[in-house]
């Protein structure tokens, strides 16, 4: 029996997916795959059962990945699988920003009851007055499952847009409309941008990318909007320019303690994919790559291990192995098993940066001791018997 439990509420079409080998267990101690959305895991003890971690969703920051990696512990997240409901948002939020809808929603509340609102909105409304997104131009820095559908959307509205990113993937690429001008640096969308959108994820490099400095270079009464992280945005340093009014209008779907009471901040309650089709979509994709890598150790879109399709084992027994990429690893996997004369049918290594993953299917079985001698292999991290 695989057991797993959910840090978060995961949508009941994925869970469905699990078949009667798998058993949810409220005790993580006991689970041999974790789903999570946004529950922080960064200051929990990781179990040593623990195998797989999904991420119903695209951002990781919320997870030890390193450490996850250093225990042999995969993990997942779902790629594009919300991606549309938060460009439905971002486009949301490029109205919102534009046409004072939030503030003329809340003054037609102050009148109400007034027997004359509809004479009092009519003389009051100019107070709201906005502008139009078409013709204007939209930055958009980061170009990946949200960028591009962010880009190709605006662009359908009448924007003029500009797209940045130095590690955009072929896929993207080829997804991005060919009418998006493709600049080489943030510097230039800064420079030129009447609307700026961040997708990128929450990197060390990317952390309050958005800050004094920068925002120095963009154009008078900009807007910006960040439906990635609030930690890529200086808070700060937006508040000061939201005050100065050389920000017009932050739009941001991760409210703090400052944004949350920032004038010229529209907070929405990180409601990017919370979608039932984003919901739904990232549910199944992540209950998907667990039930593959338990059941054939296939891993697929793994942030901090190799993809690696290994299909069905046909042969006796499969063995999977997280370890580190170090040199030597695979003579004395092969080494092990040609003392104790078994026949290796398949083999397959991948690696990605510090870590590396070895499959091998053996004919006829893995007795305890060569386990426990895999095991104890100077660099191996985890080894499943399946
Ligand atoms: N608001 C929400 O509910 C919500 C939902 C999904 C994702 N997100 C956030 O949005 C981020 C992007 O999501 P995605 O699905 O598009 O991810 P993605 O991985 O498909 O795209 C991220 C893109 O950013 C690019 N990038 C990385 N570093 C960069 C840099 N320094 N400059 C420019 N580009 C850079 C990458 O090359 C990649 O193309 C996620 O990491 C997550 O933090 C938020
Ligand atoms: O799970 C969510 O609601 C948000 C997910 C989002 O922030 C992501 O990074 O995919």
């Amino acid at each position: 029996m695989v057991k797993y439990n959910c840090l978060n509420p995961i949508a009941p079409i994925g869970l469905e997916l699990f078949t009667e080998s798998y058993e949810k267990v409220d005790n993580i101690e006991e689970a041999d795959s974790l789903l999570v959305r946004s529950a922080s895991m960064l200051d929990m003890e990781l179990p040593d059962n623990l195998k797989a971690i999904a991420r119903a969703g695209a951002g990781v920051n919320n997870i030890p990945v390193d450490k996850c990696a250093e225990k042999g512990i995969v993990v997942f997240n779902t790629p594009g699988a919300n991606a549309n409901g938060v460009k439905e948002l971002v486009i949301a939020g490029l109205m919102l920003a534009s046409r004072n809808i939030v503030g003329g929603i809340n003054w037609v509340q102050t009148v109400k009851d007034d027997e004359n609102i509809a004479k009092l909105v009519e003389k009051g409304k100019s107070k709201f007055a906005g502008k139009e997104i078409e013709g204007k131009k939209l930055g958009v820095i980061g170009l990946g499952a949200i960028g591009v559908l962010v880009a190709n959307a605006a662009k359908r509205l009448g924007m003029e847009v500009y797209g940045c990113d130095p590690y955009i993937s072929v896929k993207h690429a080829w997804n991005l409309s060919r009418d998006i001008i493709y600049v080489k640096t943030k510097e230039e969308i800064y420079r030129t941008c009447d609307y700026i959108t961040v997708h990128v994820p929450l990197l060390d490099d990317t952390k309050k990318m958005i800050n004094k400095d920068t925002i120095a270079l963009m154009k008078d009464g900009v807007i910006v909007l960040n439906f990635a992280r609030d930690l890529l945005v200086n808070d700060d340093d937006m508040a000061e320019a939201l005050k100065s009014g050389k920000v017009a209008a932050y739009v941001t779907d991760f409210p703090n303690a400052k944004t949350a009471n920032m004038e010229g901040a529209i907070a929405i309650p990180h409601l990017g994919a919370s979608t039932e089709e984003s919901e739904d979509n990232c549910a199944v994709m992540a209950v998907k790559e667990i039930m593959e890598y338990m059941e054939n150790g296939t891993i697929k879109n793994s942030v901090n291990y190799p993809d690696c399709d290994a299909g069905v084992c046909v042969s006796g027994k499969r063995i999977t192995i997280c370890h580190k990429n170090i040199p030597n690893m695979l003579t004395q996997f092969t080494g092990l098993f040609s003392v104790e004369n078994i026949n290796i049918s398949n083999l397959i290594n991948k690696s990605k940066g510090d870590f590396a993953y070895t499959v091998l299917d053996i004919e006829g079985d893995v007795s305890e001791s060569t386990a426990q001698k895999l095991n104890s292999i100077n660099g191996v991290l985890k080894v499943r018997i399946l």
